[in-house]
C-alpha cells in the first residue's frame, strides 16, 4: 500500500513574505504513529489545516489517499477519511449534547439515526463516557470536553487521525486512558505534543518542525 499522505514542496504563509512553511516535505504511511514536535508557533497546527484543506498552500502538492488533492471537492473526501481534533475543543463541539455532537459526524457521512446511535455508545464506552449522551457539552470539565471532542473524530471511522496535543487539560488517570487507547489504534496518526512520556509511549517516529521545514 502507498502512503496515506504525501507532501512535496510545501510552502503556505499567511502574510506575503512571512513564510510559517518553506518547501515542506512529510510522508505518512499505515500504521505510523509519529510525533510532530517543534518550537511554539513553528507552523503545526498550520500544517494540520493544509492537510486536511482548510487552508490552501501558496506551493507544492498534496497527495492522500492516491490522489493529489487541490479543491474543496478533493478535501471533503479527504476529510471524510482523516479526522483532526483541534487544539481547542471548544472549536470542535457545537451541538447541545453529547450524543448530538458524536453523532453529527457519522449522520453526515449518510449513516442512519439508529447506526449512529449505536456508533455513539460504542465510542462513548471505548472512551470511558458511557453515561454521557444527554451530558450538555459545554457544562463538561476541559478534560471531559477533550474526550468527547475525540470521540467526534473517532466516530467518523477515520483512516488518519491528526491530534493537536490531545492530552492538554487531562489529569494523570485520563490521560493514561487516552494513551492507552491511542496506543491500541490501528489507525495512522499524527500528533502534536510536548507532553514527551505521552510520545515516548505512542510515537513510532518522531519529527520537528523548525523554520519551516521538518526535520528527524
Ligand atoms: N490566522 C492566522 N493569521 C495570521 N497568522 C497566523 C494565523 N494563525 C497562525 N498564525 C501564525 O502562524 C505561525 C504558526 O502558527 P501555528 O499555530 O501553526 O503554530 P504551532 O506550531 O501550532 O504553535 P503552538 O505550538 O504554539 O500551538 C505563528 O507565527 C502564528 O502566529
Amino acid at each position: 500500500m502507498g502512503p496515506l499522505f504525501r507532501l512535496e514542496g510545501l510552502s503556505f504563509s499567511y502574510n506575503p513574505g512571512c513564510p510559517v512553511l518553506d518547501e515542506l516535505c512529510f510522508r505518512l504511511d499505515p500504521g505510523e504513529k509519529v510525533a510532530l514536535a517543534g518550537p511554539n508557533g513553528a507552523g503545526k497546527t498550520t500544517l494540520f489545516h493544509l492537510m486536511v484543506g482548510l487552508l490552501t498552500p501558496t506551493g507544492g502538492t498534496i497527495e492522500a489517499f492516491g490522489a493529489i488533492r487541490r479543491g474543496e471537492k478533493d478535501f471533503k473526501e479527504v476529510r471524510a477519511r482523516a479526522g483532526i481534533l483541534f487544539q481547542d475543543s471548544d472549536d470542535q463541539l457545537f451541538c447541545p449534547t453529547v450524543a448530538e455532537d458524536v453523532a453529527f459526524g457519522p449522520l453526515n457521512l449518510g449513516k442512519r439515526p439508529a447506526e449512529a446511535r449505536a456508533i455513539v455508545a460504542e465510542t462513548l464506552a471505548m472512551l470511558g463516557l458511557t453515561g454521557f449522551e444527554t451530558r450538555i457539552t459545554h457544562t463538561l470539565s476541559g478534560g471531559q470536553k477533550r474526550l468527547v471532542a475525540l470521540a467526534t473524530v473517532l466516530a467518523m471511522r477515520p483512516d488518519v487521525l491528526l491530534l493537536d496535543e490531545p492530552t492538554n487539560a487531562l489529569d494523570e488517570a485520563t490521560e493514561s486512558l487516552l494513551t492507552d487507547i491511542l496506543a491500541g489504534l490501528p489507525q495512522a496518526m499524527v500528533v502534536i505534543s510536548h507532553d514527551t512520556a505521552f510520545l515516548d509511549r505512542i510515537a513510532t517516529r518522531r519529527v520537528r518542525l523548525d523554520r519551516g521545514r521538518l526535520a528527524p
